[in-house]
């Protein structure tokens, strides 16, 4: 067995339908007194539905998260913070909202509880993104990463079953690139591989079935495992692709991931036939890229980029971009290879 290092982080995790009556629990184990109740505009109800929660313990509700986390956004949230002089974050929703907790975090150290409603794995990173003047940056801190994660798959209930599907697959991206991730290691393969899996059976059940409770818990928990692995090892070409497409042609985030991931797994398959065996193993099939691939068009998930936005114009570009700045990848770069991976991505072709 190779050496290898592993940082275990931090972090309490209260799993299971209802887990959502353990926060006021939880809020005093983090020994917090004024709340900010965090949310997209689309989430208000279940923002105020955790303030009543809280009950005095709620300082407000601040529902202006969008994706990717604008500055002018993070000032604001802040500001809100320091006059009402909250003490923890607590952000219910998907990434997004769990981004803007911790661009609070970055800046005041204030604890976050995350109530995770999308499967995107942020409230498992000390990952944090931020976007300025039209460019995300992203960095770590070990502020951000959240307390304590209540997971309730009843609040996963109402997530359409689009985006159940291209979320699942975003978490399923983490893991996978962690599998072939330089400074991986066995501990997160086996948590990548029990992700894929998990997720691998629950996304065709609540395609089925949006309602089904179970389904839904194994894709938390899939979500879950799949975070961790991002938030412990480094991301390579997918992830990269994947923020030159959202940061520079704003193409939606969990959609961009399903699209890509079949490709860049296409791209990897020989030099990392291990990480892709592991794949195979947790979602069937021969071979990794075309079960990503499958998972995806099977359920109703976009599988071109063309059909999220992309023009025929911006492929070049996007080429260009995801060229620099290289992330550790297992096989090296090459612009012809990058150049008809993305052709194939823009058209939905299947992988060979
Ligand atoms: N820092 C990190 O470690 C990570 C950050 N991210 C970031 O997160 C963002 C994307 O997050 P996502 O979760 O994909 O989307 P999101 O948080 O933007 O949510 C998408 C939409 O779905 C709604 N929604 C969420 N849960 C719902 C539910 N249960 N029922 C009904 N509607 C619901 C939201 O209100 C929003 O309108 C991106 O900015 C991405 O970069 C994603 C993964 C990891
Ligand atoms: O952009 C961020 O907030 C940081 C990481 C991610 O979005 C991970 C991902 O691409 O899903």
């Amino acid at each position: 067995m190779k050496a290898f290092v592993y940082n275990g982080q931090p972090g309490r995790v209260v799993f299971g339908a209802g887990a959502l009556a353990q926060l006021g629990h939880e809020i005093e184990a983090l020994g917090a007194r004024r709340a900010l109740v965090l949310s997209t505009p689309e989430q208000r109800a279940s923002a105020e539905r955790v303030a009543d929660l809280l009950g005095p313990r709620a300082a407000g509700v601040f529902d202006r998260a969008v994706m990717h986390v604008p500055i002018e956004t993070a000032r604001e949230a802040r500001d809100v913070a320091r006059q009402l002089g909250a003490d923890c974050a607590v952000a219910i929703g998907g990434g997004s909202t769990t981004g803007l907790g911790k661009a609070i975090a970055l800046d005041s150290g204030l604890p976050i509880l995350a109530i995770p409603t999308t499967y995107a794995g942020s409230e498992m990173t000390p990952i944090y993104g931020i976007t300025e003047a039209g460019l995300k940056k992203t960095g770590k801190d070990a502020k951000v990463l959240p307390r304590t994660v209540i997971y309730d798959p009843e609040l996963t209930l109402t997530l359409p079953v689009g985006l159940s599907v291209t979320s699942g697959i975003n978490a399923i991206a983490h893991a996978a690139e962690g599998l072939y991730a330089v400074d991986g290691n066995p501990i997160m393969d086996l948590m990548a591989e029990e992700g894929i899996a998990a997720l691998g059976r629950a996304l065709p059940a609540i395609r089925a079935d949006a309602g089904d409770i179970e389904a839904r818990g194994q894709a938390l928990y899939g979500a879950w495992l799949c975070g961790v692995v991002l938030g412990n090892v480094g991301m390579a070409l997918h992830h990269k692709l994947c923020h030159t497409l959202g940061g520079s042609f704003n193409l939606p985030h969990a959609e961009t991931h399903t699209i890509v991931l079949p490709h860049a797994l296409a791209y990897n398959a020989a030099a990392a036939p291990q990480a892709m065996a592991r794949v195979v193993r947790a979602l069937g099939g021969t071979s990794a890229a075309q079960a990503v691939f499958d998972l995806a068009q099977a359920n109703g998930a976009p599988v071109a980029l063309r059909d999220i936005g992309l023009q025929a114009a911006d492929v070049d570009k996007a080429c260009e971009i995801a060229l620099q700045n290289q992330y550790p990848n297992p096989r090296s770069l090459e612009r012809g290879a990058i150049r008809q991976l993305l052709q194939d991505a823009f058209e939905g072709k299947r992988p060979d």
